[in-house]
């Protein structure tokens, strides 16, 4: 457990390279986030090794499926042993009040953080009125995690862009996790609303996702170093 506000995304295909990362890293320092690419790879085996050196392990799988099948999903990954797990909020309501259902059914001492991501980071507004959607970003924003706080879910996965707005209307306790997190004169890559570090704990984000910035850059430690010495 520790109380760093870093959650790096360990974006690997295999289990070695997270691991060779995760081994120069501490868990003092940072959480880590494992998503659909290397759990597909590494599976549960990977969630417990890292549990077992103390991080603090997010598990994004953005469940989006029908009520029943979500709120297995979620005891299942609750049952695991995870600090933090997700679904889409574009579910619905009945869907993320199962996904809470399925969490407290989960055997475990210590329940997750539930959150529910609302508009992709990679999303821009154009984007978004393709699917057929005519509320602007920020009122989309706003609307799928008012659902959210609605069904009991702990927090959302916003931009920083929109932290302030939530944290106006939902409260401080609402937890925001923000990835799209771009130090000063790195690369945008495919997201599209991006912030630095520092300005997105200024707008109010409680936790920052950062994946490239650090697990790319010629050395990850000296980057996660320098982003830790900037907020
Ligand atoms: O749920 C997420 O973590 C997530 C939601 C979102 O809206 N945007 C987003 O980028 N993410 C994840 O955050 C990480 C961002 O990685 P980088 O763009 O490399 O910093 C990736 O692992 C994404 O899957």
């Amino acid at each position: 457990m520790s109380d760093s506000k870093i959650i790096v995304a360990l974006d690997f295909t295999e289990a070695d390279q997270a691991k060779r990362l995760v081994d120069r890293l501490d868990p003092s320092l940072c959480k880590l986030k494992i998503g659909k690419e290397l759990f597909t790879a590494a599976g549960p085996a990977l969630i417990e090794h890292f549990t077992n050196k103390h991080y603090d392990v997010f598990l994004d799988l953005k469940f989006h499926d029908i009520p029943n099948t979500v709120s297995k999903a979620c005891q299942a990954a609750a049952n695991l042993g995870v600090w933090m797990l997700n679904v889409h909020a574009s579910g619905g309501l009945p869907m993320m009040q199962a996904a809470r259902e399925g969490v407290d059914k989960a055997n475990i001492s210590v329940a997750p953080l539930l959150i529910a991501v609302t508009v992709l980071t990679s999303m821009d507004e154009a984007t978004l009125h393709s699917l057929g959607v005519s509320r602007d970003l920020p009122a989309q924003v706003l609307a799928l995690a008012t659902l959210t706080k609605q069904a009991g879910l702990h927090g959302v996965v916003c931009s920083a862009q929109e932290a302030s707005m939530l944290k106006s209307a939902l409260g401080k306790d609402f937890c925001l996790v923000t990835p799209g997190i771009r130090p000063h004169n790195s690369d945008k890559d495919d997201q599209t609303r991006i912030v630095t570090p520092a300005e997105a704990l200024n707008l109010g984000a409680h936790y920052l996702v950062i994946g490239r910035p650090i697990t790319q850059a010629r050395d990850p430690v000296v980057a996660l170093n320098t982003i830790l010495n900037e907020i």
